[in-house]
């Protein structure tokens, strides 16, 4: 499989080479030069196949002529080894027609470890491979940074720099990035926003002598392995419920729009999805696109999900490119207006036939509280800021007949505050990180300036090395 920029200015690269590249270098996303399909009688062959069995099987075109199958499958054995739940991405129902997946019983207790997990053994096998060695950079608004610490920590053929917005994480999730000490981690906290610390990311890979010098990769879902890798939990939740001889609808709390990508991308494999949902906090840009058109970029203001306190969603753009048929030069020229006017005029046409598949709610603080509330109240579930309003979206957005899954993104543990707050419970941590709290923290606060970041990528890098 070869991959393409959705701004068409870099050669088409193998799946190894945008594993280890991230980003293109033109500025855009890589996508599949063409979508892999299944047959209905392919999808009803992986029914009832252990997880990392179908994992492996629905990622291996993707892969193809860079990872052979077998050593696919034995990656995504080791991947889903240690996860907490024999099922790995159990699914329950909450109600009628509506059901949870859950992505959370993985090291971090977020959805990132389904692919993290998998990107750590990827990349060393890639660089054993080739005998090389990158500096990963990643942003995180909380959940990206821990998976991927957690994944890469100790690994001898990288280096691992994560940038977090200072203050706006929940103390669980900074500290379970800052308290793992190994040489190639090193934390920043930036004194800006989750968006301000993607763009610095994306600004180091674009100053091409630093990007060179550094060999920096990316695991943010700019990667597309991270896509990738996301796509499997939404055909087992599909097969689980009757596809392909079912429509399933899917609803996703979303900030970067990477994993609600990776549902569109199985439709594009074939597997039967009607609709789906888009959950947002305050910072709604997504639905206020999706419901009227409008992709303006407003100020972030913190929220009870700070993973999702985002306004530039990422895969948006892989959407776009896709939506735009392809059309590269288009969608670069709306991506370059978008990051000069903090706006986007997407054609009426594209937004009509986005909108025939997407919808979106936004839930704020005060809603997002009641919501924790009810459904606990009423189902006996409780779930994360983020997960319900995923929840929410589901429920209003589902057509009967059509089963809703809504996606459970983090452990309600990550969130104690707004849980308790919202049911008077207060959900504890895990046995692996019942000591949290009394462990050593490690991070260098930067400011929002490229310059200062990149002084700090160096030197952390540099201090691994000796
Ligand atoms: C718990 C949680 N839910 C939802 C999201 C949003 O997912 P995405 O950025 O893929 O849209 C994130 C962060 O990415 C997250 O950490
Ligand atoms: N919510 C994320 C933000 C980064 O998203 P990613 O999927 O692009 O890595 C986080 O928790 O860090």
């Amino acid at each position: 499989m070869k991959y393409v920029s959705t701004r068409g200015q870099a050669p088409a690269r193998s799946f190894s080479d945008i594993l280890l590249a991230g980003l293109a270098e033109d500025g855009g996303l890589f996508m599949p030069e063409a979508w892999p399909q299944f047959t209905a009688d392919e999808w009803r062959s992986m029914r009832g196949l252990p997880y990392a069995a179908l994992a492996a099987r629905v990622m291996a075109p993707f892969m193809a002529g860079s990872i052979n199958p077998a050593t696919l499958l034995h990656l995504c054995e080791e991947a889903y080894a240690n996860f907490d739940h024999s099922a790995i991405v159990p699914l329950l129902q909450i109600e009628d027609g509506l059901f949870v997946q859950e992505l959370f019983h993985g090291p971090t207790l977020a959805f990132k470890d389904m692919a993290m997990q998998l990107l750590g053994r990827l990349f060393d096998h890639v660089l054993t491979e080739r005998n090389e060695r990158v500096t990963i950079v990643g942003a995180t608004s909380g959940d990206t940074g821990s998976a991927a610490i957690e994944a890469f920590k100790g690994r001898e053929r990288l280096s691992v720099v994560i940038l977090h917005p200072e203050g706006r994480t929940s103390d669980v999730q900074r500290r379970q990035m800052t308290t793992v000490l190994d040489a190639n981690i090193t934390n920043l906290a930036v004194q800006g926003t989750f968006d301000d610390c993607q763009d610095l990311v994306k600004a180091m890979f674009a100053d091409t002598a630093f990007r060179e010098d550094m060999r920096l990769s990316a695991v943010n879902s700019i990667n597309w392995a991270r896509i990738a890798a996301q796509i499997p939990y939404y055909v087992y939740a599909a097969l689980s419920l009757g596809a392909p001889d079912r429509e399933v609808s899917f609803a996703v709390p979303t900030g970067n729009f990477g994993n609600i990508l990776a549902a569109w991308a199985a439709r594009k494999m074939g597997l039967p999805v009607r609709h789906l949902c888009v959950g947002s906090n305050r910072n709604d840009i997504l639905t206020r696109f999706l419901n009227a058109n409008d992709m303006t970029a407003h100020t972030v203001v913190p929220s009870l999900s700070p993973s999702m306190d985002i306004q530039v969603s990422s895969n948006f753009e892989r959407l776009l490119f896709e939506f735009l048929g392809r059309d590269a030069k288009a969608c670069a020229a709306l991506m370059t207006g978008f990051r000069q006017t903090g706006k986007m005029d997407v054609p009426d046409t594209v937004w009509a036939s986005i909108h025939g598949l997407f919808s979106g709610l936004a839930l704020d603080d005060e809603a997002t509280t009641s919501e924790i509330r009810e459904v606990h109240q009423k189902s006996q579930y409780l779930a994360d800021p983020h997960t319900v309003i995923g929840i929410a979206a589901g429920r209003k957005f589902r057509h009967p007949g059509v089963p809703m899954v809504a996606m459970a993104t983090a452990h309600p543990a990550k969130f104690p505050d707004a849980i308790r707050a919202a049911t008077g419970i207060f959900p504890a941590l895990p046995p692996s990180l019942a000591d949290l709290f009394d462990r050593e923290e490690r991070f260098r606060v930067v400011p929002n300036v490229i310059e200062a970041v990149e002084d700090a990528v160096r030197s952390g890098v540099l201090a691994n090395n000796h």
